[in-house]
């Protein structure tokens, strides 16, 4: 068991993404963690990260938490496939090649947000990702995600 987030494990040459690299300074440092077969994600967003109308986040960012969060989630999913527990061997990365955002409902400012994801599908170096956004106990946005390993020499 670990209390240390995926993104935590993050070789260092990938952990500068703006979304989910601790050694981005400027990001926004997401954390994702097991949470039985689905991962979970906890953000309150920053309040000038407003959408088009005051009090309700940004729905750019709402797909870059969806997307981070996957990303991860593919990592993750990728090494408890392969028989490995976080920590005894490097994630390997997963970049996107896909990514589909419905916007449910409005998303307010100033409360928690909580990603869930499931895998949907795992095939060899690609994986589905299957992520809900809610805050105040309700779905707001969801997310579908196609994430591919990069091969181990990009
Ligand atoms: C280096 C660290 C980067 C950190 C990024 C952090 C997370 C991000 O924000 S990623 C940024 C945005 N994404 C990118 O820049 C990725 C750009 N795209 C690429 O590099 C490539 O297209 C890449 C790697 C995704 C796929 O290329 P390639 O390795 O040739 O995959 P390929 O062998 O063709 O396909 C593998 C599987 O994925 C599927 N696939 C690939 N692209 C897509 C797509 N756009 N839609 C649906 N399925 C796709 C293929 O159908 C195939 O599936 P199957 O095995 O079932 O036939």
């Amino acid at each position: 068991m670990t209390d240390k987030a995926f993104q935590d494990f993050y070789p260092d040459e990938f952990a500068h993404c703006y979304g989910c690299g601790r050694l981005n300074e400027a990001g926004l440092q997401i954390k994702s963690y097991w949470d039985g077969e689905e991962s979970v994600c906890r953000y309150t967003p920053e309040p000038f990260f407003t959408g088009g109308f005051p009090g309700y986040f940004y729905g750019g960012l709402i797909s870059s938490l969806i997307d981070c969060h996957s990303a991860a989630t593919a990592s993750a999913a990728k090494l408890r496939a392969d028989g490995f527990a976080l920590g005894e061997k490097p994630l390997s990365r997963f970049v996107t090649a896909s990514l589909k955002i419905d916007f449910l409902k409005p998303t307010p400012m100033g409360k928690i947000i909580d990603l869930r994801s499931r895998v949907l599908e795992i095939k060899s170096r690609k994986i589905i990702v299957s992520t809900t956004l809610s805050a105040e106990d309700e779905i707001r946005a969801k997310g579908e995600a196609i994430m591919v390993q990069l091969p181990e020499n990009r």
